[in-house]
This record gives C-alpha cells, structure tokens and sequence, in this order.
C-alpha cells in the first residue's frame, strides 16, 4: 500500500501526519511501527491522523501514535502541527479549532505571529486519575502540592526519586533535578516510564527550574524514548511546580529543540495553555510493506 503522509515538526518533537479525512487507511500497529522507524519508515516520535468530526460542535478527531505503535490519550507538540497542518491543507478556515482526543478536546488557535497556542485542557493531580499506585506510600507537601517517593531498583540504578504525578491526558511523573544536561534521563527514564506502579506506563519529565518564569526540561516519553521536546511534558512540569509553589503563573520552557510558553492560573478549574512552534518539514510518499498487517 501506498500512502501520502507530511512530516512536521514542533520544537523537535517530530511527526508523521496522516490525512484520514477522506477515508481510514486501516493502519495496523505494526504499520505505524515502521512509518516511526527512522531506518526503514519515515522516521517520528508520533504519528498523527486528522480524521473528521465525530459530533456537533467539534471540528475534527485527532488520533496518536507513539512510536512503538500504541494509540495513546494526548500529544501537546503534535495538537500545534495538527492545526498547522488543518489550517495549510485548507480542511479549515477557523483559527481556532476543537479537536477531540482520547481524552477530550482541546482547542489550538493560530497566533498572528505564526505560533499555536493550544487550550490542553485541565491539569489533575489525584494519583488515580493519572494512574499512580499511590498505596502504602506518604507523600511530602509543599505548597499545594505533594511529591511521592518511587523506588528505583535495577541493575544500572538504585534509588529513590522524588515524583509529582500529573495527567494532563496522558500520564506524567515529574522530578525537580539541579542541572538537565547532567540528569540521568536514560537510566532512570526507562526505569520511571515501566515502573509498576504505573499501570499504564508513564512519561518521565526531568526539570531543572532557573527561575520563577523560566526552566528547563527534558522527557523520556512514554513508547517513544527521550524525544526533543514534549508539549504535555511541559504542561504537567509547569502545573506541577505551580503547585508546589516554585513557579509563577506564565513560564518559558526551554527544552532541548527549543521554547514552549505555558500559562497556568493555578486553579483545579482552569485549562493550561500551551504557546509555541509548528512546522512543516516534507512532504511525500511511502510504501507500507502489506506483510506488517
Ligand atoms: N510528544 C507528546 C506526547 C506524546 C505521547 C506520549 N509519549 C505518551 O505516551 O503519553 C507531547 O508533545 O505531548
């Protein structure tokens, strides 16, 4: 089979995007698998797929792919391309869209300075809403927040982290460390993003803050390894240390492939927006071996 796709980018968390508004392609997880592949594919943290409106009042349907080829609840990064993509192709003329998700909808809008800003919804912090097996475990408070302590125990480390969990969708385990560069993303990522007490696996964001409006982030994603950039990484960072009352209520993140803003007010009620690039890259066309049914 021989499918047309768009290769975009948002702070270099990379994307394949797939237009299914016209009819499904019928991908099966291994075909999403090797459109991933940065070998044999096209090569992409996720891969996207505009399909049309599933009920009144919602513009389109938005379906994510990790890498490793599960559908999964959200994608920050991949909700700015989205409407990029809608908004260049001509399947919208709205500036501002309402996108359903796995885990509701969301709402990017196109800023005149070529940004996306995207309405990401409500942060939630109960543990079994991100899922967390919080039992048996006494969390410290700080502000308004709480931070668990996770146990880490495999050959390439022992320890214990300290951890806000966040669903911002889709799960997020966040530690505070001194310095991004030096952090041990790809020991303890692996070993956060399987740990059993998340059910469901989980993304792990490592923050460095610098200040009270500025910090620095790095996450080793869920079904996709650490990646550039990740949009609901720095929702759930910033959330989180808006809570624990370490961060003002707007904030730059400065990840490894470049700069998010999010705003947040704080309160249980109210969504995070997230502000930042969007980009296309290429365009073209790929065989899918029919044999990865
Ligand atoms: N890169 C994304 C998040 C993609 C999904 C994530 N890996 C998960 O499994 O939840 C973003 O920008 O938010």
């Amino acid at each position: 089979m021989q499918i047309r796709f768009t290769k975009m980018q948002g702070a270099g968390n990379d994307f394949v995007v797939l237009d299914e508004t016209q009819g499904r392609l019928g991908l099966s997880t291994a075909q999403y698998r090797f459109l991933a592949d940065r070998h044999f594919g096209v090569g992409a943290d996720q891969i996207l797929t505009v399909r049309p409106s599933p009920a009144d009042g919602i513009d389109f349907e938005y379906v994510i792919h990790n890498a490793d080829g599960g559908e999964v609840e959200q994608c920050g990064n991949g909700a700015r391309c989205f409407a990029r993509f809608v908004h260049d192709k001509g399947l919208s003329g709205k500036d501002t869209l309402r996108v359903q998700t796995q885990s509701g909808v969301i709402a990017p809008r196109l800023t005149p300075d070529g940004r996306v800003t995207v309405d990401m919804g409500r942060p939630q912090f109960d543990p079994a809403q991100v899922p967390f097996d919080a039992s048996g475990l006494s969390p410290v408070e700080q502000g308004s927040g709480q931070k668990w302590p996770l146990a880490l125990d495999d050959k390439a480390l022992v320890a214990t982290v300290l951890i806000a969990v966040v669903s911002m969708g889709n799960p997020h385990a966040v530690q505070l460390v001194d310095n991004v560069d030096t952090a041990p993303v790809a020991e303890a990522g692996p070993l956060i993003e399987r740990h059993a007490r998340f059910p469901q696996r989980v993304n792990a964001g490592f923050l460095q803050i610098v200040d009270r409006t500025h910090v620095r982030l790095r996450v080793f994603e869920r079904g996709a390894g650490e990646t550039l950039a990740c949009g609901t990484g720095a929702c759930a960072a910033v959330s989180a240390g808006i809570r624990l009352g370490l961060l003002d209520n707007e904030v730059h993140v400065d990840t490894r492939g470049g700069r998010l803003t999010i705003a947040w007010s704080g309160a249980d009620t109210d969504s995070v927006f997230m502000t930042g690039p969007a980009t296309t890259v290429f365009e073209g066309q790929i065989d899918i071996p029919d044999t990865l049914l």
